[in-house]
This record gives C-alpha cells, sequence and structure tokens, in this order.
C-alpha cells in the first residue's frame, strides 16, 4: 500500500482510474465528487449502478451479500475501463478484498482510496444526513465486512476525522503516486 504525503506525478494524469471506497456515510460521494473536480476527470457514484433490486433491499435494512453484488461489481469495472481513455473517480464501497479482485480483474490499473474512521463518527454523520436511501442501523454490517487494503493493493487508506479538504488532498496524494503498489 502505498504511503500518503509524497505528490510525485504517476504519469496519467487527467487519465487515472479511482475507486473511493469504505463503508456507508465514511464520505466516499463528498470525497469523491471533489476528487474528481481536483483530477479533472468525471465522477460517478456507484450507488447509481446498483440493480434495483439491491438498492431495494438495502432500503428495506438488509445487508447485499456478495451474490447481490457480484453483478454490480462487474459492471463497475466495466464503467472504469470504459473510461480509460479520460479518467474517473468512482465512489464504490468496495468493502472485501475479493470485490476488488473483481474490479481489477475488469480494470487491472484501478487505484483505491478507502476512506476509514470510528464507528461513532461515521454513525453520527449517517444519522445527520437526510434523504438518503441506506439506513444507518446497516453501518455494523458494513464495518463486519469491510477488510482494509493490503499491502500489495494498489491505493492507501485515510482516516476521516479530519477536514474534508484535508481528505481530499491526501486521496490526491495517493493517486499521484499511481497505480503500482509501493
Ligand atoms: N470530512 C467530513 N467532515 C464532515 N462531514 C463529512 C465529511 N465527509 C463526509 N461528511 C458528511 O457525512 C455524510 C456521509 O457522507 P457521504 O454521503 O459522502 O458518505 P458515503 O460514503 O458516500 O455514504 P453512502 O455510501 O451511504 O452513500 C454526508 O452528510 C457528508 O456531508
Ligand atoms: O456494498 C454495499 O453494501 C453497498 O455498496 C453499500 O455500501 C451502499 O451502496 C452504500 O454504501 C450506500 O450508499
Amino acid at each position: 500500500m502505498a504511503t500518503i504525503g509524497e505528490s510525485g506525478s504517476n504519469g496519467n494524469a487527467g487519465r487515472e482510474l479511482v475507486i473511493v471506497g469504505g463503508v456507508s456515510g465514511s464520505g466516499k460521494s463528498t470525497v469523491g465528487a471533489l476528487l474528481a473536480q481536483r483530477l479533472e476527470v468525471p465522477f460517478i457514484d456507484a450507488d447509481s449502478l446498483h440493480p434495483e433490486a439491491n438498492v431495494a433491499k438495502m432500503a428495506a435494512g438488509l445487508p447485499l451479500d456478495d451474490i447481490d453484488r457480484e453483478p454490480w461489481l462487474v459492471r463497475i469495472g466495466e464503467v472504469l475501463a470504459e473510461h480509460a481513455d479520460r479518467g474517473l473517480v468512482l465512489a464504490c464501497s468496495a468493502l472485501r478484498r475479493t470485490y476488488r479482485n473483481t474490479i481489477r480483474a475488469v480494470e487491472p490499473s484501478t487505484v483505491f482510496v478507502t476512506l476509514s474512521g470510528s464507528r461513532e463518527l461515521i454513525a453520527a454523520r449517517m444519522n445527520a444526513r437526510a434523504d438518503h436511501f441506506m439506513p444507518a442501523s446497516l453501518l455494523d454490517s458494513q464495518l463486519a465486512a469491510f477488510e482494509p487494503l493490503e499491502a500489495d493493493e494498489s491505493g492507501a487508506d485515510i482516516d476521516v476525522d479530519a477536514h474534508i479538504d484535508d481528505i481530499v488532498d491526501a486521496a490526491a496524494n495517493v493517486v499521484r503516486q499511481g497505480p503500482a503498489p509501493a
């Protein structure tokens, strides 16, 4: 996993393929949209790529399982690959290593920026949020599923107990280091 802080260049400016991952409420959409602006690439929230049945299941308070997520993860890899010439930031939970493997099998140059923080902080942010289909009651299942990046995975984790601007700065630094793991 890359370390945060150095701001080198990956020689891929404007064509970065980035997933901002983490549990529900960790800030993927907020950070992802700002990171995309910073990198001058498009932004997509992977919630918009879920089959309707997945959204309905979560809205009913039931966690998704591996079978529910599989076609969605493949589609996410395809969408990344379709953006290889202009870059893309996708907000996508990508909670487990196997999920990230599925995405990388389709688009190997994907860089993962994962967001993590305490249960208390994320729960407070979820509870303060209005008009979102995801109930805060699913946070524990999200935290249980989350597997941090491993050493051979391209990307880095960022602590979300920070100002949004600092998180976006850190995310941009991770991306500038490029797709190869340190
Ligand atoms: N660094 C931050 N400081 C304060 N509030 C934040 C920060 N990051 C995100 N938030 C707020 O926390 C809430 C959750 O963030 P956001 O919706 O981006 O998370 P998410 O990971 O995309 O969630 P989901 O996966 O459920 O869509 C939002 O109301 C957002 O404005
Ligand atoms: O893998 C998953 O369980 C899902 O992607 C969830 O993480 C939600 O889609 C999202 O967090 C809610 O907005």
